[in-house]
């Protein structure tokens, strides 16, 4: 049994909460307000965020941060990608050396194009910090379906005490030590996923899906060869991996997201009618930057950030890739 304090508790902090707990260990939620930590003390359940999924009664819920950090022997930071910088700051002060951070969100920092795992360490150097990433829907894991996932860290021991804690009968754990791979993955699926939406939203269909997927891949897989990623990472569960789930799933955020928007929403009324975080409009930006910055050809993850942010109709964008110069898939030729 460990002690482990749960930061963040949308529907994935309820989630791994309630794996954690599964697992035998001591689980402590915080919430960013108070009134969350008032629903979860009266039901037990986030019946907000992940309704259906019962956290058990001896679970402890706060909003006291230091309280929540203190005596841990993991802290898993699961807030949307956007706070996890203000968050870590706060935490800052209450982390001991080597203390074991755990990030379970994904994202990439628009202005510093940092990962997550990067942010923490920055704003909490003495932390020892690892990142649990790959095709993992919180509806799902919080009913036990089998599922399986990537532990990342620097340091394999840290690798190893997550894939401990963490695994279970119906989650499974590999461990890796290429944290820039799983998170350019875990990122830069969400803006693809926009894409499958906006194309599932206009009515096109599994063929269209199918293109966008592996194209898709075949975007970041370039971008990871020019930034010096593993191809097998991008390849694992926390690429393709979670491209698949993120593209497919009925429960994923981002291609809901983007299916509103292929139907004539608004980004902003997408979001809105989604109600959970759609990381893929904050990461659709950093995207783009690596993609200049590292001069590779992105044209999916480009036509994303055009219909998001310059009010770009998607019928266009599509007709924009569809006739872009003809290209090789490979070019060996004897
Ligand atoms: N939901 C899922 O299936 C999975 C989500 N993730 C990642 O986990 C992270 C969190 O996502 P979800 O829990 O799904 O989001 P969610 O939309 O279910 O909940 C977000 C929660 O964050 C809270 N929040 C908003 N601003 C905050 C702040 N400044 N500080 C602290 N909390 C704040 C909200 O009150 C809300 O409870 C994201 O990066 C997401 O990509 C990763 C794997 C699976
Ligand atoms: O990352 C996730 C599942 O692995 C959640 O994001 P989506 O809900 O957009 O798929």
């Amino acid at each position: 049994m460990v002690r482990v304090g749960m930061i963040g508790s949308g529907s994935w902090g309820t989630a791994l909460a309630w794996l954690l707990a599964n697992n035998g260990h001591e689980v402590e939620v915080w919430s960013h307000k108070e009134e969350m930590t008032r629903m979860f003390r009266e039901h037990h359940e986030n019946t907000d965020k992940l309704p259906g999924v019962i956290l058990p009664e001896n679970m402890i819920f706060t909003s006291d941060l230091q309280e929540t950090c203190r005596d841990k022997d993991i802290l898993v930071l699961a807030v949307p990608s956007p706070a996890v910088r203000s968050t870590a700051k706060k935490m800052k002060e209450y982390i001991r050396f080597g203390q074991l951070i755990v990030s379970a969100s994904k994202g990439i920092e628009e202005d510093t194009l940092d990962y997550m795992t990067d942010i923490i360490e920055e704003e909490i150097p003495q932390a020892n910090v690892a990142v649990l990433s790959g095709p993992s829907h919180a509806e799902e894991v919080g009913r036990g379906l089998p599922t399986a996932i990537v532990a990342g860290a620097r340091d394999k021991k840290a690798a190893d005490m997550v894939q401990m804690v963490f695994m279970s009968p119906v989650f499974r754990v590999y461990t890796s030590s290429d944290l820039p791979g799983i998170q350019m993955g875990a990122a830069l699926k969400n803006v693809i996923a926009l894409a499958a939406g906006i194309a599932d939203g206009m009515g096109y269909g599994d063929n269209t899906k199918a293109a966008l997927i592996t194209r898709g891949s075949a975007e970041i897989a370039r971008l990871g060869s020019s930034m010096g990623v593993h191809m097998e990472t991008l390849y694992g569960l926390s690429g393709i991996g979670d491209l698949i789930v993120t593209c497919a799933s009925a429960h994923s955020r981002n291609r809901r997201a983007g299916y509103l928007m292929g139907q004539g929403k608004s980004m902003e009324e997408a979001m809105q009618e989604v109600r959970q975080v759609v990381e893929g409009v904050y990461s659709a930006k950093a995207g783009l930057k690596l993609a200049r910055e590292y001069q590779v050809e992105m044209p999916i993850i480009e036509a994303v950030n055009r219909v998001l942010f310059e009010d770009y109709p998607a019928q266009e964008a599509v007709k924009n890739l569809m006739l872009r110069d003809g290209k090789d898939e490979i070019a060996e030729w004897d």
